[in-house]
């Protein structure tokens, strides 16, 4: 349990970790069929990894899989909550190995870590023994990535990170942890980021949030290498992002809560496809749905699916639970939250924990945060404004409950996510191998072809006992599309 080759909360646990890891593969097909297609030929060979991803179970499962493609991997957690510290330790210990002599993959992640630690742990999978740094990046957020661009603007004219990088969530308690990091770097090494920067071919990202960091980077001219947004895969976002998060919330809110859901008012700020997996959830067990949506668009899908599209200030009384979903800040404020009512369930499922405003609630005078059980918290507020004392229960500290509270996306779903990672790193270490003149990919943001979209959505269907209908050439040829696919031109919309 030392820095440098790994950091879990204990290797004893991983036992139980490669029980879960060995089941998880049979509900990961597509990484499984990866793995038989590609294993041979080991076209990873070569590639070192920095993964900043939450470290679960289906996240292992990953990993191995990059492995077994041949590529070293160092891996941290992408949020201090979301590690299952059974599945760290079995990646650390390996399928072949023991506690006593672990034969895995450098972890340094544990459920509960401080922001210095987050960060701490953020820096060693940039830090690989010897001269060689990771070549490739596998993100989620965007904080991996940003380290090494933040690391190289400080090197370069000692730029000290401002409180917030512009377009960025308001992180100013967290940029000082960060200054803390670069400062440390550049006293052991002046020119480790340029080393580390110089190294690195590619990164893909797996979320919505990391997503908007990266045209972010690449619209400033500042992305230093190229990027796969793995998020607007259609296996991705239209899958995990929504009947991921309709498996995944509940989940939380049960295990946090064990509160009644049915009967109950449900309030879901933002209707993009987190939003409408958290709408769908809580209709299916029976509770009435208010959404609020910025987007005309979004909110008139709320209102043609059938929920009651609302502003939050003019519904904040009569909701039992509140989940945000919008990748924004500032969503739901101390305002907000003195006007519930009593025992009101707050949470986020969005990447960051900045949608709900939980410095102003730490601020309001009076206030006692009481903890019910990790990541469950009771903030009451006391009496005045002619009101009495009550409090609200806050989940996860307002970072994303599914994975603070529960264990995030089950592995089917994930299975589609991760599959567009592997091909998404494939691709970029296969592009690095080119002669500079002959490269596909530059600095900037790409997705993945729609033929490969549609093979890892060919990858899930057997598991379901789906039966593809097949064109005939005709057909075809009447709609204008190859009888193998690609099926739908980039414009549609599914
Ligand atoms: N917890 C998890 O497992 C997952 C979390 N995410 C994260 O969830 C967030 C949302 O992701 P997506 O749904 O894919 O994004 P999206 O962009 O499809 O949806 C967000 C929606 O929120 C709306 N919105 C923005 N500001 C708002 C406000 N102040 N009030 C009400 N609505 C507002 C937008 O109009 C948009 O429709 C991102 O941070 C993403 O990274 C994504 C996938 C899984
Ligand atoms: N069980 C899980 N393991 C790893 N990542 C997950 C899991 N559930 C959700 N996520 C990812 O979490 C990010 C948001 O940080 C997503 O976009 C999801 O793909």
């Amino acid at each position: 349990e030392v820095f440098g080759k790994y950091k879990v909360r204990s290797l004893a646990l991983a036992e139980a970790g490669r029980h879960q890891i060995r089941l998880a593969e049979h509900e990961m097909p597509g990484l499984m069929a990866l793995r038989e297609e590609f294993g041979a030929a080991q076209p990873l060979r070569g590639a070192r990894i920095a993964g900043s991803l939450h470290m679960t179970v289906q996240t292992a499962v990953l990993i191995e899989t990059l492995v077994a493609l041949g590529a070293q991997v160092r891996w941290a957690s992408c949020n201090i909550f979301s590690t299952q510290d059974e599945a760290a330790a079995a990646v650390v210990v390996g399928p072949h190995g023991t506690p006593a002599d672990p034969q895995g993959v450098p972890v340094f992640a544990w459920k509960g870590e401080s922001l210095e630690e987050y960060w701490d742990c953020t820096e060693q999978i940039l830090l690989w023994p010897g001269e060689e740094g990771p070549n490739l990046i596998l993100d989620d957020g965007g904080d991996a990535t940003m380290l090494v661009h933040l690391g190289l603007q400080y090197e370069r004219a000692g730029i000290v990170p401002p409180d917030t990088l512009p377009g960025e969530p308001d992180h100013t308690h967290e940029m000082n942890v960060v200054r803390g990091v670069l400062r440390r770097a550049l006293e052991s090494d002046p020119l480790r980021w340029t080393g580390i920067a110089q190294q690195l071919g590619g990164v893909t990202e797996e979320t919505t949030t990391g997503v908007h960091r990266l045209y972010h980077l690449a619209e400033s001219g500042e992305l230093l290498f190229p990027a796969i947004n793995v998020n607007d895969s259609v296996t991705k976002s239209k899958f995990d992002n929504k009947y991921g998060i309709r498996h995944s919330l509940p989940d939380g809110i049960n295990r946090a809560t064990d509160i009644l859901i049915g009967g109950k008012v449900a309030f879901v700020a933002g209707y993009g496809d987190v939003g409408k997996g958290a709408a769908e959830a809580f209709r299916g067990q029976g509770a009435r749905v208010i959404v609020s949506e910025v987007d005309p668009i979004c909110a008139l899908q709320a209102a043609m699916d059938g929920f009651q599209v609302a502003r939050l200030e003019d519904v904040v009384g009569e909701a039992d639970f509140f989940i945000t979903t919008t990748g924004n800040k500032d969503v739901v404020r101390v305002e907000h939250m003195l006007a519930m009512k009593d025992k009101a369930v707050v949470g986020n499922i969005g990447h960051f924990d900045n949608e709900i405003d939980m410095a102003g609630l730490e601020a309001v005078p009076g206030i006692v945060k009481t903890e019910i059980k990790p990541q469950v918290h009771e903030w009451t507020l006391p009496a005045g404004d002619g009101r009495a004392e009550r409090s609200i229960i806050v989940l996860s500290e307002g970072r994303l409950l599914n994975l603070g509270n529960a264990t995030g996306h089950p592995s089917f779903v994930m299975s589609n996510s991760f599959a567009n990672q592997v091909i998404g790193q494939l691709e970029l270490f296969a592009d690095m191998a080119r002669p500079a003149e002959e490269r596909q990919y530059e600095r900037q943001v790409y997705r993945l072809p729609k033929v490969l979209d549609e093979k890892v959505a060919r990858l899930h269907l057997d598991a379901l006992g789906v039966r593809l209908t097949e064109l005939s050439p005709a057909q075809a040829d009447y709609i204008g599309v190859p009888v193998q696919g690609p099926y739908k031109p980039e414009h549609y919309r599914y």
